[in-house]
């Protein structure tokens, strides 16, 4: 058991913590000894300012590491969505007595369900969505005898977070399928005015069961209707589809029109055809492979090292349940927090207003995982997390004053999210040359080609634009890094010496409010407010108070 010692081990085997709960209640004695022993220093460092009570109890705020909520969370997925087919016509004939053969009475098929998104408040993360994979809409019914029309299929509704950005990969239209089909059999017909032959397909047709082979082979069948769209498909997005859902909605959009339904043998009624023995197929629904990717995570995100103190930082500024542990990734996944504005009876504690100029309620923080050095060159948890931090409206350094040089890793950080900016960069710009936009200067915008999927032809100088499952789409433009209104959190400052590491930090923002040494962010377009450094013992809960004042100060007011 020796061998298994060590910090990494709560990580790899956490059922051996819970056997180790005499041992977990001594290090809780001695975490409390230490915390009690340090309360004097923390008094200094914090610049003898006088402190309010703990927020909360030091087991909330040095919880055991099999103490806390599992957050589950996406902030990228992939979705099919597939609107409703339509229902099948019917074949039925009146029936009565006294009335030998009577006349047609097939109901039509009832259309297919649609598909709407909605982005409302409330939601942080695209889990849920990632997790379905693909998403149907219902199916029209079949329509019936005695003129019945069978009923719509059922409507679906996607809920997303605020700042959800949709972009379409590919689709799957049946409609454009059958009028390709039909344009290249009129192009391989041998004349222009010869007559485009309605052959007899029986995939398209429902035959009454009643009717013999023979019954068949020796009728006209009437020409297949053309092909037929809701209104609806009016309301829908143009192809290819992106939307950026940046606020709340109080509607839901349609995404994904259903399909028509069938019709039924009323329809086929003619001089020469009384009692018509066929009625046609519902339509197949259009479906659409789509990448959702969330564009704000929170309001602030915590950029730190692993270990400094982000997650005990966010228990104690909001209610949150994040994992705390004394190793390095702790927390492999982002845990955004609430702040609460307000005294919960509508009294703001703090005035502030969001970009759309409503009362501010609350702020959201994002407890991102840990960086390292080298972190852009995806060491440590990579690049997935350095993505997170681009989503944030406002930067909170976390840097720990009981370790290294804090301003030393202040710097760090900076460096790591420059160096992520520009392989970001020369990424985009790659990926944007290798781009193929075919064009045509003059004519008309549609292609002489038949149509295929995701060949769409849009606006008057004819750009088609093809999109293919196979085409990775660009990274979201974003703010820049750089141009975020950041601060310092200077964590663990409980801890015995580190007044002279904060004194330290503290000089060295000066001098780069004072533009003496250069920016760490190494931009000219660095945010150019003023910059702050908040000392904090978040295990104790204290300093962390002025915290959520400073970040309605740096967010946008609308
Ligand atoms: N003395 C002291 N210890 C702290 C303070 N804040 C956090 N710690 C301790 O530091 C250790 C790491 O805390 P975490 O909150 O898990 O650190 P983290 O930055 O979230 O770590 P990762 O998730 O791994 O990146 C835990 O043992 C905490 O109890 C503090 O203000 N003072
Ligand atoms: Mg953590």
């Amino acid at each position: 058991m020796a061998g298994l010692q060590g910090t990494s081990l709560p990580f790899l085997y956490p059922c051996l913590q819970s056997t180790r709960s005499t041992s977990r209640k001594l290090l809780q004695t001695a975490s409390a000894a230490r915390v009690s022993q340090c309360h004097q220093h923390t008094q200094s460092v914090l610049h003898g300012r006088v402190l309010p009570e703990p927020l909360a109890t030091s087991s909330y705020l040095d919880p055991p590491s099999e103490d806390y909520g599992r957050t589950i969370f996406a902030d990228k997925c992939h979705l099919t969505i597939a609107a409703g087919g339509g229902g099948n016509g019917c074949v039925s004939f009146l029936r009565e007595k006294y009335i030998a053969a009577g006349p047609p009475n097939g109901g039509d098929g009832g259309s297919g369900g649609s598909i709407y998104i909605q982005a409302v408040r409330g939601e942080t993360s695209l889990h849920k969505l990632a997790r379905r994979g693909t998403i149907k809409a219902g199916r029209g019914e079949n329509g019936s005898g005695k003129s019945k029309g069978g009923q719509r299929g059922s409507d679906i509704l996607i809920q997303v977070p605020v700042g959800t950005v949709v972009r379409e990969l590919s689709r799957h239209d049946p409609l454009v399928e059958a009028e390709g089909n039909r344009m290249l059999e009129a192009s391989t017909s041998k004349g222009a005015e010869d007559p485009i032959p309605d052959t007899w397909k029986r995939d398209k047709w429902i035959l009454y069961p009643a009717a013999t082979t023979s019954e068949f082979a020796r009728s006209d069948f009437p020409p297949f209707p053309r092909a037929r769209k809701s209104t609806l498909t009016m309301a829908q997005p143009q192809p290819p589809i992106s939307l950026d859902l940046s606020e709340p909605m109080d509607r839901p959009m349609l995404l994904a029109a259903g399909a028509m339904g069938g019709l039924g043998n009323p329809h086929f009624v003619s001089q020469s055809l009384s009692r018509p023995k066929v009625a046609t197929k519902g339509d197949g629904g259009l479906s659409i492979r789509l990448e959702l990717e969330l564009k704000l995570l929170a309001d602030v995100g915590f950029v730190g090292m692993p270990n400094v103190g982000k997650s005990t930082l966010l228990r104690a500024l909001s209610k949150s349940r994040a994992r705390v542990g004394n190793w390095a990734f702790t927390t492999l996944q982002p845990n955004i927090g609430t702040v609460v504005l307000d005294n919960n009876q509508g009294r703001p504690r703090l005035q502030s207003y969001n970009a759309m100029g409503e009362p501010r309620t609350h702020i959201s923080i994002a407890d991102i995982p840990g960086l390292i050095p080298d972190a852009h060159l995806d060491r440590g948890l990579g690049h997935g997390f350095l993505r997170h931090v681009e989503r944030a409206q406002v930067l909170a350094f976390v840097v720990d004053l009981s370790s290294e040089d804090a301003a030393k890793a202040l710097r760090t950080l900076w460096q790591e999210l420059r160096e992520f900016e520009t392989t970001k960069d020369m990424e985009t710009n790659l990926s944007t040359a290798g781009k193929i936009v075919d064009w045509k200067a003059f004519g008309s915008s549609v292609s002489s080609e038949p149509a295929k999927y995701g060949a769409i032809a849009t606006g008057e100088e004819g750009v088609i634009i093809r999109s293919s499952s196979a085409q990775k789409l660009p990274p979201l433009t974003m703010a820049p890094i750089s141009t975020k209104p950041w601060f310092v959190v200077a964590t663990k400052a409980d801890i015995q010496g580190t007044q002279d590491n904060f004194a330290r930090l503290q000089a060295y923002m000066h001098a780069v409010a004072e533009k003496t040494v250069d920016h760490p962010s190494g931009k000219k377009t660095s945010w150019k407010g003023s910059l702050t450094a908040v000392p904090v013992s978040a295990i104790r809960g204290e300093g962390v108070e002025r915290i959520p004042e400073l970040i309605v100060g740096l967010l946008k007011n609308g």
